[in-house]
């Protein structure tokens, strides 16, 4: 998995934001960190203390910028590496200057996307998991998603997975035991009785934090909430206002919207990705047929479905048969003309016009999403984790329910959950998905 080319060479990279900014970070991690330092600041500086330094450029001498230097000693750094952070004055010049300093020096090379974090990776400093909870803190929008991906980050799936391998270990070796003893005939006694018991309470356990995984990988990605509803109801109405922008065109004649259309808002600290569909009716032409497939589609995979009409009236059968809810919405309330259900005896009623039912609207929604939440916070937040756990309890299942096969054939289903586990920290085999998950970093992480 190390590959010696990436790991002799030092890298930096601006890790700040782009600049201009009040303050750029420049950081650099590998073995020619110490020689970097002094030919740009004249030494090394004891580690892990912050100094103010000039930094000058090694052809000639000349003063780039002053600013703080620290330098934290590997194996005790974030990539386990020697590296250097450089705190520097935070415009475009300065920090190319810099940058062009630090690449005209020998084995020192620009750092790629996700290169630090990888090289934490690779040097045992984080499992698979926490580097994926450390991508999502970097692209969490909202409060719930930045704790999920805080949780991860800090090893909440990689001490649990920890936990369960040295149990899965400990009951392979005491198999390996009884396998070994059996060849002598008069041993008394199974100790593989109980190790198959215990077996059977991890697999509870695990099946126990996937059924927060849902809403976990949910939260990471986003809820879905689709606007539904006739020609002319106000979805995308309800959408702008909502989005508080002009996001979707909104005009008197039916049929305006012909494809779906999504704005992602945060709803009290959720995540939610609202869409807009084109109207439902019969009789409409090519374009707008295919709009309302679309339409039915999205509503289909949606977590909460919201069906707007003007009077009020509850969705139609097929919305209603799947499992997630269908609330419906009554919509140009401030419209409201005799005959048609009184707002009041309706369960949400909105007028996008005056503003009347929209805080309410929103709260229910919020709401909504908050029961949703599992009782213990979800600690398997990607479908790559979900699908490792499954895998796992598949393999973990055949042992423990095995008892009709020959104990080596169970043994070796516990040997195949190990080794799941061991792709779920990314101890063994996953090049392939190690390549996607650093890429999908910023360089200078
Ligand atoms: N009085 C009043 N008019 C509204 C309200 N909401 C929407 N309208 C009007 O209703 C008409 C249709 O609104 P849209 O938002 O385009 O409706 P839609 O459901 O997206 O329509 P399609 O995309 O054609 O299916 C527009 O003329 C809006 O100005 C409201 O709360 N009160
Ligand atoms: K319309
Ligand atoms: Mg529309």
């Amino acid at each position: 998995m190390v590959h010696a080319d990436e790991t002799t060479d030092t890298i930096f990279a601006l890790s700040s934001g782009a600049p201009p900014s009040g303050i750029a970070v420049i950081r650099l991690s590998g073995p020619r960190v110490r020689f970097g330092l002094e030919k740009i600041s004249g030494s090394v500086p004891p580690p892990r203390r912050a100094v103010l330094r000039a930094f000058r450029d090694p052809a000639d001498g000349g003063l780039i910028d002053r600013g703080l230097l620290i330098f934290f000693e590997g194996p005790a750094s974030a990539t386990g590496e020697d590296m250097a952070e450089l705190h520097l004055h935070g415009g475009r010049a300065v920090v190319a200057a810099m940058l062009r300093a630090f690449g005209s020096l020998d084995g020192l090379r620009l750092a790629q996307a996700g290169d630090f974090t990888r090289r934490a990776f690779e040097n045992g400093k984080l499992d698979l998991t926490e580097v994926e909870g450390i991508a999502d803190l970097i692209d969490a929008e909202t409060e719930a998603q930045r704790r999920q991906a805080l949780r991860q980050a800090d090893g909440g799936l990689a001490v649990l997975v920890e936990g369960w391998r040295s149990r899965l270990l400990h009951a392979r070796a005491m198999i390996e035991a009884e396998l070994d003893f059996s060849d002598e005939e008069d041993v008394p006694g199974s100790v593989a009785d109980s190790i198959w018991s215990d077996m059977g309470d991890l697999a509870d356990e695990v099946r126990g934090h996937l059924v927060g995984a849902h809403f976990g990988e949910r939260l990471r990605s986003g809820f879905e909430v689709a606007l539904v509803g006739p020609p002319n109801a106000g979805k995308s109405s309800l959408l702008n206002a909502l989005s508080r922008r002009d996001v979707a065109i909104v005009t008197d004649i039916p049929g305006t919207t012909r494809d779906s259309l999504e704005v992602h808002l945060d709803l009290g600290g959720y995540p939610v990705t609202l869409v807009d569909t084109a109207g439902l009716r019969e009789g409409a032409d090519v374009i707008e047929a295919e709009g309302i497939r679309r339409a039915r589609q999205r509503a289909e995979h949606a977590d909460l479905v919201l069906w707007l009409t003007e009077t009020g009236e509850p969705a139609p059968a097929d919305l209603r048969s799947q499992r997630r809810p269908v609330w419906a919405v009554q919509t140009k309330r401030d419209l409201v003309r005799e005959g048609w259900v009184n707002p009041s005896e309706v369960e949400h009623s909105i007028s996008v016009r005056s503003g009347e039912g929209l805080d309410d609207l929103i709260r229910s929604i919020g709401a909504f999403l908050a029961e949703q939440a599992p009782t213990t916070p979800s600690i398997v937040t990607r479908e790559r984790q979900r699908r490792c756990l499954e895998d796992f309890l598949a393999a973990l299942d055949i042992g423990v329910k095995g008892d009709h096969l020959p104990l080596e054939l169970r043994a070796e289903h516990l040997r195949e959950a190990g080794d799941i586990l061991g792709i779920l920290s990314g101890r063994i085999g996953v090049e392939d998905v190690l390549g996607v998950i650093f890429a999908s970093f910023c360089v200078g992480k």
